[in-house]
């Protein structure tokens, strides 16, 4: 009769773990040596043209995990190894809407890894000014949620400051009603503007006394509703944690599959990967017809436009700004055309910049 195979120690198995790790970190270090030598080998190595590489890198990195591992078990852990190869030893850094744990604070995370300096400010205008001012090489603004529509803010500093968009990220937002007392003792309901309006018919609903407040962000809500009496706060699970609020009521938002979509903004766009989106803004003269004719050069291009708003023009009343994404690159001739007939009629024009489109995260 066959023996049967002894089972490992612990003592083995320990043994064995220790091994592993060690083959791990040896091929870690091999894999930030090899990138930091590709990154010496081709010449104009923007950080922005590795961020671009890192998520074709994860995509297909996924597209062939045979392991055991569930794709959304690994791949934080991947993104992790990208970040640290990205930049060896020297981290980017990264400006959000802050303070932490705000849902752009999640969006940089999601983009960025662990392994990144990030830097909290107090409005959408200073994420602009950190890139604007070199004190940041990355920026994450809020641009639109699938519910409440556009994002003011970002779109006024756009407008303001034209900076390049070099990438997105689509994050479903579950928002949680914390607070440090009973639901009936909730006199005063603090977040950004926009939780508000994706919670309102909950609220309406649930809480038609309480006094709905706007803030600068859900994490400077979570913060506030920390320390004041009666005071409740639409944030993040995440954000709750970290304020030691309760969970009062769990995913307020009024459609399950609300998704913000979140521009990371910098000092150029991204090279091209055969999956890109490309941001315009643009002005067009106050005469009958105009904007007509700035959509037939989108039509005549066989350009398929992916989002269109229009924003007033300061201080012109009845003028409008209108920002527009379509897909394919900036360096694509059809694009190219475009931007070029669009360039003789329009009163202005900024290419935004041109980054790979991706799907919605949990
Ligand atoms: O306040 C935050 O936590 C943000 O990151 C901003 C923001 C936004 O302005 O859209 C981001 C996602 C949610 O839609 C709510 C708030």
């Amino acid at each position: 009769m066959a023996k049967k195979p002894r089972k490992p120690s612990a003592t083995d198995l320990k043994k064995s773990l220790k091994k592993i790790d060690g083959e791990i970190l040896a091929l870690l270090a091999k894999r930030v040596e090899a990138c930091q030598k590709l990154r010496e080998n081709e010449t104009g190595t923007t950080i922005e043209k590795q961020l671009s590489a890192d998520e074709s890198d994860l995509k297909a990195w996924l597209a062939t995990n045979k392991s055991s591992l569930k794709d959304e078990l690994i791949k934080p852990v991947m993104l992790e190894v990208l970040s640290l190869c990205r930049t060896g030893s020297r981290k980017v850094r990264v400006a959000y809407l802050g303070p932490q744990y705000s849902y752009s604070h999640q969006a940089a995370v999601e983009k960025f890894g662990s392994n990144a300096d990030y830097s909290p400010v107090a409005t959408i205008a200073a994420v602009f000014e950190e890139i604007q001012r070199n004190q940041a090489n990355f920026g994450l603004v809020p641009v639109e949620n699938s519910n409440d529509g556009r994002v003011t803010d970002t779109l006024e500093m756009f407008a303001k400051l034209p900076t390049q968009i070099c990438g997105e990220v689509k994050l479903h937002i579950h928002h949680q009603l914390l607070a440090k007392c009973p639901r009936e003792e909730i006199r005063e309901v603090f977040s950004k503007p926009q939780a508000l309006s994706q919670c309102r018919n909950w609220l309406a609903r649930h809480l038609p006394a309480a006094r709905p407040i706007e803030m600068t962000s859900t994490a400077a809500a979570a913060q506030l509703a920390a320390q004041q009496k009666g005071a409740a706060a639409i944030a993040s699970r995440a954000a709750g944690l970290n304020y030691q609020l309760d969970t009062i009521a769990s995913n307020i938002e009024d459609n399950p599959n609300n998704i913000t979509r979140f521009a990371v903004i910098s000092h150029q766009s991204a090279p091209k990967t055969g999956n890109d989106k490309t941001a315009l803004l643009f002005q067009t003269e106050h005469k009958p017809g105009a904007l007509a004719d700035a959509m037939n050069i989108f039509k005549r291009n066989r350009l398929n436009l992916t989002w269109i708003e229009s924003f007033p023009v300061v201080n012109s009343p009845e003028e409008y700004l209108f920002f527009v994404e379509m897909e394919g690159h900036s360096s694509e001739l059809k694009i190219r055309r475009a931007i070029s007939s669009l360039e003789k009629k329009a009163l202005r024009l900024e290419v935004l910049g041109s980054y790979q489109k991706t799907e919605p995260v949990n």
